[in-house]
């Protein structure tokens, strides 16, 4: 754990310090949140919330949305509006009501006709909302990208949006220090994606559970930002909260004129980056956990499972279950060779693939789609993919691509250049996989289903996908002519991003003292709390149930429930949905043998997880809900994903740890035999149903508090707004750059106005009637 005040520090440490509004003698932490990008897919709930408490946004200048998981890749020539474009039911909701709620709440919004549109973690890089030692969340696992500036950024549920947009604070502890050292040269068609596929197949999927994972060392150094993003990003994958890069001059070079960013060449600017120039670990400062890699082990790198830890060099064999550790693994291995249709002792590069595609925020930038043209361009798509697709991460990536050529050599070859958006990465739009399509993917996940249901992911880098496409299987790319894919040293020029508003004040001390001082007036980031009432939970004291065995390990979220369910604005009705693909066959009929359709647990409400590391993957929340609306409101398991652990908490459920094996199987033997067990958290023991103690539990002091009382932590951070006022005084004085308010429209004197700037066009130069970004 971190280190006393006064030793020395990590970065981590330096920035999470920084940011602590309070502190409680159980650890838990009030940290205050500098940066929040919102999405449609997690955050309907959240406004919903607000709406029905009579709660406002705290900072809608410190918030900043955009719609990228619905959204289709298609042509957006006729676009006239969200609602007449994007054609499926449920993600055009979702996209309308995330419009509704910008309106309501006055929030910066990037829709579809700016072309400032992206995915989420791209564009809050691209603009400059994400600064250096900044706090970042999102609804969002993937937010740990923005770690590469130096930030601690990582995912939230969306109970954790709502408490952030009524309070730009979370509640939160201090996480354990991992450090990445990655030293020496990438050779040739080695890029930071397979930096990461390695690190992850060395550390495993649960490696990083509790930390925040810095990632340094000389070849680290030598990446651009778009390099140390790709890693920062997957992060998540290694099972850690956030992963971090110390900013510096390639960091500083890249924020140079971001809309967002500190006026370049300004006071305000130089203080910045003597401020960010702070932020490195100290000498001497310790991390729980170590781990070294030497670049010239790593290979172009392939995942064969579907886990994002089962990886292989490209030169590698498909690997033999039967060689693996301990029987679950050998069994788990065998579930995942049947998934992907692949036999034991393949070698990769003779797996033949259908689909390719390159995008998402792992590999979406203008850096990716430079690395995949190099080995595309004069060549030509393979007669056997059926299709290849390039969806660039933002539309200003699009435009820079395109006026670099790079939409043509990929047109030419037989790719398909589309829009910006999530796209493949998880399906949740119309792009995705058929049953049994195998596909070369740059995503982040390769789970079961996740780009389609039945779909088959082989995770590479962009160099990689562009080699698979050309010869139609998994490919070395290496053996492509012409190939020196080196890494590169961070490009000097950043993308020329025009500054969209021209109104930009310097802060004077005035204003600071005016935005500290908030509320005065109509300011939109006004604190006028209509309610501090907590809304309320159902409490949770001593609950009894049936439990039901799973004897899985890493279960991922996109597992729980499948991308399909989350285009729902409510929080409930997810029950029929949990466990989707493990309960039911493609025609919809149930799975005789999975545990719930089994009549005695049909009616379960406890879940006893064998296998370690639950809830990994995706910050969803439907996770949760889906559990809840089943009935199970308790969760036994060796370990949990961070994520998912916070989210059960919010809703009223209890996740519990239970380590020690021998209690584990006794109380997975209970469930076996079809009885109830009994949960005592005021006492925290496990009782049989008897009532014989099988073991005692851990707790955090404050969310036992929460729960035994159905405390909603929202009305207790409200109690706090002294605090919250007074951290955010002394952040105007000392980082002022931070008082987002880029895109806000500002009276002749400067002060800042109720909406933000909207563009009256869009990227086409069209005017929208009524503007969509505000
Ligand atoms: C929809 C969202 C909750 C999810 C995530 O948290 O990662 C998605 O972006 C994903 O990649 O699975
Ligand atoms: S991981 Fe995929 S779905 Fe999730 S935010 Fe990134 S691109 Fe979108």
């Amino acid at each position: 754990m971190p280190t006393a005040e006064g030793g020395p520090q990590t970065l981590y440490d330096k920035v999470f310090q920084d940011h602590i509004v309070d502190e409680r003698l159980d650890g838990t932490i009030l940290l205050y949140i500098d940066r929040h990008l919102v999405h449609e897919v997690t955050s309907p709930q959240a406004f919903e919330g607000l709406k029905n408490a009579g709660r406002k946004v705290r900072r809608p200048d410190c918030t900043l949305a955009t719609t990228d998981h619905n959204v289709p890749t298609t042509s957006r020539k006729n676009l006239k509006n969200i609602e007449t474009f994007v054609e499926e039911e449920d993600s055009r909701l979702q996209c309308m009501t995330l419009e509704d709620n910008v309106k309501d709440f006055g929030i910066t919004y990037f829709g579809l006709g700016d072309k400032r549109q992206g995915i989420v973690h791209i564009i809050g890089p691209e603009q400059g909302f994400t600064l250096p030692g900044t706090t970042v969340v999102c609804g969002d696992s993937h937010t740990s990208t923005h770690g590469a500036f130096g930030a601690l950024a990582f995912g939230i549920g969306t109970s954790e949006v709502e408490h952030v947009l009524a309070t730009q604070t979370l509640i939160t502890k201090r996480s354990k220090n991992m450090r990445i050292q990655v030293d020496g040269e990438l050779a040739p068609g080695v890029s930071s994606k397979d930096i990461i596929l390695h690190a992850i197949g060395q550390i495993g999927t649960a490696g990083g559970t509790g930390a925040v994972i810095e990632y340094c060392g000389s070849a680290i150094e030598a990446l651009s930002m778009e390099g140390r993003m790709s890693i920062c990003n997957m992060s998540i994958e290694g099972g850690a909260r956030a992963g971090m890069v110390a900013p510096d001059e390639v960091t500083f070079e890249y924020l140079k004129n971001r809309p967002l960013a500190p006026k370049y060449d300004s006071d305000e600017w130089d203080k910045a980056v003597s401020y960010w120039k702070s932020l490195k670990s100290d000498p001497g400062a310790k991390y729980d956990i170590d781990v070294f890699i030497d670049a010239k082990d790593i290979t172009p790198t392939v995942t064969w499972g579907t886990s994002p830890e089962d990886v292989v060099p490209i030169t590698g064999k498909v690997p033999d279950p039967e060689t693996f550790a301990t029987p679950e693994k050998q069994a788990a291995g065998r579930r995942m060779l049947d998934y992907m249709g692949l036999i034991a002792g393949t070698p990769i590069e003779e797996i033949v693939l259908d689909k390719i595609f390159i995008g998402s925020c792992t590999n979406a930038r203008i850096e990716d789609l430079r690395a995949a043209a190099a080995v595309v361009k004069g060549k030509k798509v393979a007669a056997n993919i059926k299709q290849a697709m390039i969806v660039p991460g933002s539309g200003l990536i699009k435009d820079r691509a395109e006026a670099e050529g790079l939409d043509k050599i990929f047109t030419d070859a037989g790719f398909e250049w589309r829009e910006a958006g999530c796209s493949m990465c998880l399906g949740m739009n119309p792009d995705i996989l058929s049953p049994k399509e195998r596909c070369a993917s740059t995503s982040n996940r390769n789970f079961e289903g996740r780009q389609g249901a039945g779909g088959r992911t082989h995770l590479v880098s962009p160099a990689t996908a562009a080699a698979c496409a050309i010869v139609g299987k998994l490919t070395d790319v290496r053996k492509l002519a012409d190939t020196t894919v080196t890494p590169r040293k961070a490009s000097p020029q950043p993308m020329k991003v025009k500054p969209h508003v021209d109104e930009r004040v310097e802060t004077d001390d005035d204003e600071r003292e005016m935005i500290g001082d908030q509320p005065e007036d109509n300011f939109p980031h006004t604190n006028t709390i209509v309610s501090h009432e907590s809304a309320g939970l159902p409490k949770f004291t001593v609950f009894k149930g049936i439990a039901a065995p799973l004897e899985r390990a890493n279960v991922d979220t996109d597992a729980i429930i499948p991308k399909q369910f989350l285009k729902t604005i409510k929080r409930t009705g997810l029950g029929s949905a949990l466990f989707f693909a493990l309960r039911f066959n493609a025609d919809g009929s149930e799975k005789p043998e999975f545990v719930l359709n089994q009549e005695q647990y049909r009616k379960s409400k406890i879940l006893v997880v064998t296998g370690p590391n639950f809830g990994c993957g995706s910050s969803r929340e439907h996770a949760p809900w889906a559990l809840l609306d089943f009935g199970i409101k308790c969760v036994i398991a060796p370990s949990y994903a961070d994520i998912f652990f916070n989210n059960t908490f919010k809703n009223g459920m209890l996740p519990i740890a239970i380590t020690n094996k021998d209690d584990l199987e006794t109380i997975a033997k209970e469930a076996r035999a079809g009885r109830e067990v009994e949960v005592d958290l005021p006492n925290q023991v496990i009782n049989d149903a008897s009532g014989k103690k099988i073991c005692s539990f851990n707790v955090e002091e404050f969310r036992k508090h929460c729960l035994v009382n159905g405390l909603d932590d929202i009305g207790l951070t409200m109690q706090m707004e002294d605090k919250i006022n007074s951290f955010e005084k002394k952040m105007t004085l000392n980082t002022p750059w931070l008082n987002g308010s880029g895109y806000l429209k500002r009276d002749k004197s400067g002060r800042l106005a109720a909406k933000a700037v909207s563009v009256p066009k869009t990227n086409r130069g069209q005017e929208i009637k009524e503007p969509l970004e505000w």
